[in-house]
């Protein structure tokens, strides 16, 4: 359901708007306003996706309910309702951050497609402060092993540069770890992180993933929809198993590295994006390129910066630092009390021999919390704690 607010003094535009947004779909529930204060107060008591807002009102016009809307919700896009004599100020209210405007008398398919644009970048903006918050609580870097400390100095020192950065390391060691660190601490950190998992999208797909497509582009593609670089600009978009990218897509991904610019599925139009790009994979690119299963070009574009993230065997002396940062994390999730690793227990999963997951080591740590006494001992970790 999309909650859309219409404040508007005009009750016969009221009247319109409401019927088309509620014939066009059973998802759209409609409230009405009749002025700007009586739609500020809506706006602070209730949850809504868009707000629908004249500006020439009575007590409270549209550019101040804009202003105050940014100040109290500013994921809620605002699109503002124009009059014929104020084109000019619909205009300059996109400056303070109007999603866009349609002008009176309201037309059909413009305001319709507007509303679904900015229903769509809701989405867009709701997922990225979700994905915020769950960086900065479960996005640690725990380690104090020279491999550690030396990924941490990459990061403070290529953060806040705009610098391409390829991650690579073998599955589950913290590739996307490192990229969430790059965005938070980098000056892009307010905008959104696009997170794209290469590998997961197939590949006829992942175009129009990528860059958007327009209406009629393909078979199912029934209307106009921005792909995951714009929806990235002014942010970062981090390209997940990029060693998994189908050429043709590395060809486009090549041009929007080249230009700053990108084009849609279906359209010749280029659109400007202000994105920074950091990929990561677990194959090895040298390789892949001698088998011609990735563009050269490409890989000296993204690998401007190369950070290694080595495997678990090879940092074994963070081993009890984990553990005990698991062991923590694990007992908030259930709600119990922390267990105590006795020194011969960390002695036992030190042997073991990780292959490089920290994944792996986070569900050993559980599984023996779980299955274990109070206190976890080396016979703990020798009946449960093997790797599978
Ligand atoms: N140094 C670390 N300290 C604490 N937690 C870590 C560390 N490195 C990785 N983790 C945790 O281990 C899990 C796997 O890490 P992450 O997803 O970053 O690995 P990845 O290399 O991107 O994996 P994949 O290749 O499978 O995508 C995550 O839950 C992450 O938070």
């Amino acid at each position: 359901m999309a909650k859309i607010l219409l404040i508007e003094d005009e009750a016969s535009i009221r009247r319109v708007l409401n019927k088309i947004l509620s014939e066009e779909s059973k998802e759209y529930e409609v409230t009405e306003a009749e002025d700007g204060l009586e739609g500020m107060e809506l706006v602070k008591n209730e949850d809504f996706d868009l707000i629908l807002c004249d500006i020439k009102m009575p007590k409270m016009d549209g550019v101040e309910v804009l202003e105050a809307v940014k100040k109290v919700k500013p994921e809620i896009p605002v699109v503002m309702i124009s009059g014929h004599g104020d084109l000019d100020t619909a205009v300059n209210t996109m400056k303070i951050g109007a999603f866009d405007y349609i002008s009176k008398p309201p037309d059909l398919n413009r305001l319709l497609n507007t509303v679904r644009n900015a229903l769509d970048r809701k989405e867009l903006v709701v997922e990225n402060t979700r994905l915020k918050k769950k960086v900065s609580k479960n996005y640690q870097m725990i380690g104090e092993s020279d491999a550690i400390k030396h990924i941490k100095e990459m990061i403070e020192k290529v953060a806040h540069t705009d610098a391409r950065v390829l991650i690579t390391g073998p599955n589950g060691t913290g590739k996307e770890l490192v990229a969430h660190w790059l965005h938070q601490k980098s000056d892009r950190s307010k905008g959104p992180m696009v997170e794209v998992n290469c590998a997961a999208i197939p590949s006829e797909l992942i175009e129009s993933e990528l860059f958007g497509h327009v209406k009629g582009a393909f078979t199912s593609a029934n209307k106009d929809r921005a792909g995951k670089f714009e929806a990235a600009n002014k942010g970062t978009i981090f390209l997940d198993e990029i060693g998994d990218m189908s050429l043709s897509a590395q060809a486009k991904v090549l041009r929007a590295l080249q230009e700053n610019k990108i084009s849609r599925v279906g359209s010749d139009k280029d659109i400007k994006v202000d994105v920074r790009v950091i990929a990561a994979t677990n194959k090895d690119l040298k390789k892949e390129i001698e088998e011609n299963n990735f563009r050269e070009d490409l890989y000296h574009r993204l690998a401007v910066i190369l950070i290694e993230v080595p495997p678990l065997k090879e940092r074994k002396e963070d081993i009890p630092l984990l553990v005990d940062y698991f062991s923590d994390k694990i007992a908030q999730e259930q709600g119990t009390n922390k267990k105590h690793f006795t020194e011969e227990a960390i002695k036992v999963l030190k042997e073991n021999e990780w292959r490089g997951n920290i994944r792996e080591l986070r569900n050993v740590v559980e599984r023996l919390i779980i299955l274990g006494g109070n206190e976890i001992t080396d016979e703990d970790v020798k009946l449960f704690g093997s790797r599978f």
